[in-house]
C-alpha cells in the first residue's frame, strides 16, 4: 500500500467511522425545512428527534411529513403496496418529537438546526445546546444566509461545527451544501459529507461565504425580480412565465418566493442590508416589508404573490 493510499484510507476510515456513528439525529425547528430534514433522516434509517418551541408547528410538521412520505413511498415502491407501507411505518417509527431542545440532544450524534433566520436566536439556542450535548456531537446549521462562523462562536466546539444547507423541498431536492469554517476539523467535515450521502444527497463543499454557492447566485436574482415588479416593468405572473419558459426554471421567482416563505426572504434581505449597507442591491424592499407586515408569507400562510388553498 502506497503512503498516499494509506493516508487516504486512514483519513476516510476515520471520517467514515464518525459518519457511521451518526445514528441519532436531533433536528431543531419543525417548519418547512426542519420537517423535511427530519423526514429524510428517518427514511434513511436514523433515529430522529424533531423539536420545535411551538407545539402547533410540531403537529403541523407531522401532518406534512405523513403526506410527503406517502409520495416518496409511492414513487420508490411503485406497485408494491406492502413494501411501501413497511417503509412508511418504519420511518415514522424512528421519528420522535419534542418541544424541549435542551432535553433532546442528550444522545444526539448530530444536531441540525433549522429555526428562524435570526443570528441572536440561533446563537442563544446553540449556547444552551453546547452545555447539554455530549462531547462528540456535531452541530450544524441549515441557515440560508448567516455566517456559520458567527453562529458557532458561542460554542466551545467550533471543530465540530459546520453548515448543512438543504434545499426546499428537502425530500425532493438532491443538493446538500456542506460548509466548513476554518475551525471545522477534517473528520467533522468528512463525517458531514458521508452523512449527507447516506441521506441520499449530492454534496458540494463550500467555504463560509455569504449565501454559500446557490444563494449567492439565487438571492440577487430574486432581489432583481422584486425590483422589476416594484418598478412596474412586468407583472409577477409574466416574470414567472418568462423565467419558466425562457430560462427553463421549474418555478418563477415569485412562485419560488411564495414557496420559500416571504418572512424568510425578509430575514435574509434585512440581514444582508445590515451587513453590506453600501450594496444597492441589498436594500430592503417596501413591497416585501408590507406583505410580511400583512401576514402574506406565501404558501405557508395561504397568500403571498399568489393565493393558495389552505
Ligand atoms: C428585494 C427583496 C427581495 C427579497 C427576496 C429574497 C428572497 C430570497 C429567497 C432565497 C431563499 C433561499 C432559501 C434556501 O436557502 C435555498 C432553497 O431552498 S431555494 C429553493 C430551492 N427549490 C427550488 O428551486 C424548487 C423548484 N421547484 C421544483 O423543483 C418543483 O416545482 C417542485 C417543488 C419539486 C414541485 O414540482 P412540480 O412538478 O411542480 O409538482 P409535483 O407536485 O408534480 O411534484 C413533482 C415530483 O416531486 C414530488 N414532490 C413534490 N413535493 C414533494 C414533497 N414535499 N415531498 C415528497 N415528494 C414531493 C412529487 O411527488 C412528484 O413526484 P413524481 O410524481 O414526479 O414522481
Ligand atoms: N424556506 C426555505 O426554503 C429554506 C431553505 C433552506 C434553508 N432555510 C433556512 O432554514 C431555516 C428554517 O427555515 P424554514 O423555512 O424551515 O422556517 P419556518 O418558519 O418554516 O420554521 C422555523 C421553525 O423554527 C421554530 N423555532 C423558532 N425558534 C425556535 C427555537 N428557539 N427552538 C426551536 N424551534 C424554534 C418556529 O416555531 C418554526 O416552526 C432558516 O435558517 C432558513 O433560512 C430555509
Amino acid at each position: 500500500m502506497s503512503f498516499f493510499t494509506a493516508l487516504t484510507t486512514r483519513t476516510f476510515s476515520s471520517s467514515a467511522r464518525m459518519a457511521a456513528a451518526i445514528k441519532n439525529v436531533t433536528v431543531i425547528g419543525s417548519g418547512l425545512m426542519g420537517a423535511g430534514i427530519a423526514q429524510v433522516a428517518a427514511q434513511t434509517g436514523h433515529t430522529v428527534t424533531m423539536v420545535d418551541i411551538d407545539k402547533a408547528a410540531v403537529d403541523k410538521a407531522e401532518k406534512r411529513i405523513a403526506a410527503s412520505i406517502q409520495r416518496v413511498a409511492k414513487k420508490k415502491f411503485s406497485g408494491d403496496e406492502g413494501e411501501a407501507t413497511k417503509f412508511i411505518s418504519e420511518a415514522i417509527g424512528r421519528l420522535n418529537t419534542s418541544t424541549d431542545a435542551v432535553a433532546s440532544v442528550g444522545s444526539a450524534d448530530l444536531v441540525v438546526e433549522a429555526i428562524v433566520e435570526n443570528i441572536g436566536v440561533k446563537q442563544k439556542l446553540f449556547k444552551e445546546l453546547d452545555q447539554a450535548a455530549p462531547e462528540h456531537t456535531i452541530f450544524a446549521s441549515n441557515t440560508s444566509s448567516l455566517p456559520i462562523g458567527k453562529i458557532a462562536e458561542v460554542t466551545d466546539r467550533k471543530d465540530r461545527f459546520g453548515g448543512l444547507h438543504f434545499f426546499n423541498p428537502v425530500p425532493v431536492m438532491k443538493l446538500l451544501e456542506v460548509v466548513r469554517i476554518p475551525e471545522t476539523s477534517q473528520d467533522t467535515y468528512e463525517a458531514m459529507c458521508v452523512w449527507g450521502k447516506n441521506m441520499g444527497k449530492v454534496t458540494v463543499e463550500c467555504k463560509d461565504t455569504p449565501g454559500f454557492i446557490v444563494n449567492r447566485l439565487l438571492v440577487p436574482y430574486m432581489f432583481e425580480s422584486v425590483r422589476m415588479l416594484e418598478r412596474g416593468d412586468a407583472s409577477a405572473r409574466d416574470i414567472d412565465v418568462a423565467m419558466k419558459l425562457g430560462a427553463g426554471y421549474p418555478m418563477g421567482p415569485f412562485e419560488l418566493m411564495d414557496y420559500v416563505g416571504l418572512d424568510t426572504g425578509k430575514f435574509i434581505i434585512d440581514g444582508w442590508a445590515k451587513e453590506y449597507p453600501e450594496n444597492p442591491l441589498y436594500q430592503p424592499s417596501e413591497l416585501l416589508n408590507k406583505m410580511v407586515a400583512e401576514g402574506k408569507l406565501g404558501v405557508k400562510s395561504g397568500e403571498g404573490f399568489y393565493t393558495y388553498k389552505k
